[in-house]
């Protein structure tokens, strides 16, 4: 099988260039994972449908499949630098049943604190739904919004409500299965959602006092103001915001930077 065959070379790679870490883009056969587990010091990365980072040498981390490979490259090697896994200017190998590969690991725009070991699967799951938004639009119209995920409290001290908050008094998680219908339906309301961590839509149709004059963002240039917004928020606070913009493209910002962005519209 292919993936055991280059698994094996990744092995040798990875301890030829002393990396302490391989990443399989695919769940690989048991067999394989215990086979390095036992004959190697290596830490095995795996990207499937399990999240799991309790075993500190065979970590399981569950990223959006439809995300392109240097997306998914970035949050893994912002993962490994946050869990002190890898340090900057350390290389991993990743490998699938196709490709084989190194990476230099970069404290960049893209490694941020905090991202992982927040809202995992809350931020994951507004993540999907960022994506199907992005792909379908609403009622033929393309759909541009924001999720804040997390440190209410001080989000809420820098924003400010737009209309009347159709979230006031409901319990709609966006855990719940059958939420997702109605975020979709309420993202076409302008202004952000506010999240809790632990996935409750506190509000919608807000909006983000952001002053980004008095804030050091560290932005790609060209971003209007949904995305400064987006941002500044998380820069004002421990908040995670995910943005997706009406020309499709999502972004993730934690700490005032941009840890992700994707198109998943390029694909199709
Ligand atoms: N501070 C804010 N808080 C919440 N929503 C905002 C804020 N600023 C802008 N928006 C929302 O973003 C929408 C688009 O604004 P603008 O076109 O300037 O942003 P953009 O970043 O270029 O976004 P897009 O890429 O979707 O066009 C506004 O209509 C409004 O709904």
């Amino acid at each position: 099988m292919a993936i055991d065959v280059l698994s094996q070379s990744a092995v040798e790679i990875a301890e030829k260039i002393n990396s302490r870490v391989v990443l399989f883009l695919e769940a690989p056969p048991k067999e394989i994972e215990s086979r390095i587990l036992s004959n190697t010091e290596l830490t095995v990365v795996v990207i499937g449908p399990v999240f799991d980072v309790r075993n500190r040498r065979l970590i399981r981390l569950s990223i959006p499949l439809t995300l392109d490979r240097e997306s998914v490259l970035n949050l893994v090697s912002a993962f490994l630098l946050e869990q002190g896994l890898i340090k900057e200017g350390e290389s991993f190998v990743y490998v699938s049943s196709s490709e084989i590969g190194i990476r230099p690991v970069k404290r960049n725009l893209f490694a941020v604190n905090g991202f992982f070991s927040q809202s995992r699967s809350v931020v994951q799951k507004l993540l999907e739904i960022a994506i199907e938004l992005s792909i379908e639009g609403r009622e033929g119209h393309p759909i541009g919004t924001i999720f804040v995920v997390g440190d209410v409290k001080n989000v809420m001290k820098h924003s400010h409500s737009m209309l009347p908050n159709p979230f006031k008094g409901h319990k709609i998680n966006v855990l719940d299965r059958n939420s997702k219908e109605i975020i979709k339906e309420f993202a076409q309301l302008d202004g952000a959602f506010i999240v809790s961590s632990r996935g409750r839509i506190l509000a919608a149709g807000v909006y983000l006092e952001v002053d980004p004059k008095s804030l050091d963002l560290r932005l790609p240039p060209g971003l209007g103001s949904r995305h400064i917004a987006a941002a500044g928020i998380t820069k004002l606070t421990k908040a995670t915001a995910i943005s997706l913009s009406e020309s499709g493209t999502i972004r993730i910002f934690k700490n005032g930077m941009m840890l992700l962005e994707y198109n998943p519209r390029m694909k199709y």
